[in-house]
């Protein structure tokens, strides 16, 4: 391993990904990225041969003899982790293995009972994912600037946890460590919580005539992309999390029973300021989540260019953005249905705006404020 310059070490070596989901393949295409060896292994032989074939490594059944992997990565299910996590601590005695299971304590556990030799494992987790599954959605760029949990047994060493944290380093990713207990905490509120809502508002939409579906904003697309989600997956994660998400489920239905109780009656005394305190809580807990790269709450601001429905325009559009020298947080696209433009909504951060949106309508772009 060498020294970063962000004060962590880079990989060296080959890295091993058993399990070439979404995942494990945004892992080997970013770590390919960087030049390093990677290898794959999937319980399925034809979701490794995607992997393969969208450039994530090579495969571990056609490897040299002599193959060693110095770090392997075990990213499939959950409910599968702890026992591929010893497997691989016995198959391959020089590596450090670790995996990126979305609940920690549970597999520690597990791991812990099999009697495993935890000087060289370390529990991680990528709080990056998508709604879809598989190595055809995987991106190399996934954890650019997103955080990275680093959840070290007492038992691992200190060469086995910089290995961990050199990988999601060389990912691009922002590393943090804490206790297997703690994340779990953690992510029952950020990343459990939001996925029931989400899934629980969807749900509402099965029987929904079309015509009332036809009206969807953004409001309805930001609540529920993530509804989207796997099944399977998902309840391996909730089940593996129950203990800490309970409590705040508990919390969420006495506020929905306080907000029944109010618009029973929306006109009675004090109704009104106790929706108000709702949105507003609301906008307190919203204006606490952190910005990209862990740094604080940054509001973007946002307009909108019109861009001709033809073949280029938005390549160029973004050209001319990386032109004017002003960093793109942020970019949805629409069409208008019917219509021959489309919309391009761009976020960026308030200072540069003015520049940009001046800069743009000077290049003859249709900008919309
Ligand atoms: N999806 C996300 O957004 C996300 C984000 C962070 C962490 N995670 C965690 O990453 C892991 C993988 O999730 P994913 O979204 O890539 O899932 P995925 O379904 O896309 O991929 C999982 C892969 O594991 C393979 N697999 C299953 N059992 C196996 C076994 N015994 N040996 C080898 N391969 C096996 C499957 O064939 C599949 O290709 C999970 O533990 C998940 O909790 C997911
Ligand atoms: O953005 C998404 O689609 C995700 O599903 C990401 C998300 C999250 O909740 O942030 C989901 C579960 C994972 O364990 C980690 C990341």
């Amino acid at each position: 391993m060498a020294e970063a310059a962000d004060g962590g070490t880079h990989l060296s070596g080959s890295v091993l990904i058993i399990g070439t989901g979404l995942l494990g393949t945004s892992i080997g295409l970013g770590l390919r990225a960087r030049g390093l060896d990677v290898v794959l292994s999937d319980l399925s032989p034809s979701t490794e041969a995607v992997a393969r074939d969208i450039g994530a490594g090579r495969l571990l059944r056609s490897v040299e003899a002599a193959f060693a992997p110095s770090l392997v990565v075990v990213a499939a299910p959950p409910d599968v982790t702890a026992s591929l996590a010893a497997a691989a601590l016995k198959d391959w005695p020089d590596a450090v293995v670790v995996d990126i299971a979305s609940v920690k304590s549970a597999v520690l556990t597990d791991l812990r009972s099999s009697g495993a030799d935890l000087s060289r494992y370390v529990g991680t987790h990528p709080m990056a994912g998508r709604e879809k599954s598989g190595p055809v959605a995987a991106r190399a760029e996934l954890f650019n600037g997103m955080p990275w949990v680093i959840c070290a047994p007492e038992e691992a060493t200190p060469n086995a946890v910089r290995r961990a944290e050199a990988m999601a380093y060389d990912l691009g990713a922002v590393v943090s460590r804490m206790s297997a207990e703690d994340h779990d905490a953690s992510v029952a509120l950020t990343s459990h919580l939001p996925q029931v809502m989400a899934s629980l508002v969807a749900s509402r939409l099965q029987e929904t005539p079309s015509q009332s579906l036809a009206l969807s904003g953004n409001g309805l697309r930001d609540v529920t992309r993530i509804a989207a989600s796997d099944p399977n997956l998902w309840v391996q994660i909730l089940s593996g999390n129950a203990g800490r998400l309970v409590p705040i489920l508990h919390g969420v239905r006495e506020d929905l029973n306080r907000l029944i109780r109010t618009l029973e009656d929306p006109v009675a005394d004090g109704a009104r300021l106790d929706m108000a305190q709702l949105i507003a809580e609301g906008n307190v807990g919203q204006a606490r989540i952190p910005g990209k790269h862990g740094g604080p709450a940054q509001s973007f601001v946002s307009f909108t260019v019109l861009v001709d429905d033809t073949p280029g325009q938005i390549a160029r559009l973004l050209t001319e953005i990386g032109e004017i020298g002003v960093n793109l947080e942020d970019l949805r696209l629409e069409h208008s249905s019917g219509r021959q433009v489309g919309r391009a909504e761009i976020s960026v951060l308030p200072g540069r705006v003015n520049d940009l949106v001046s800069e743009l309508s000077a290049r003859g772009w249709k900008v919309v404020q």
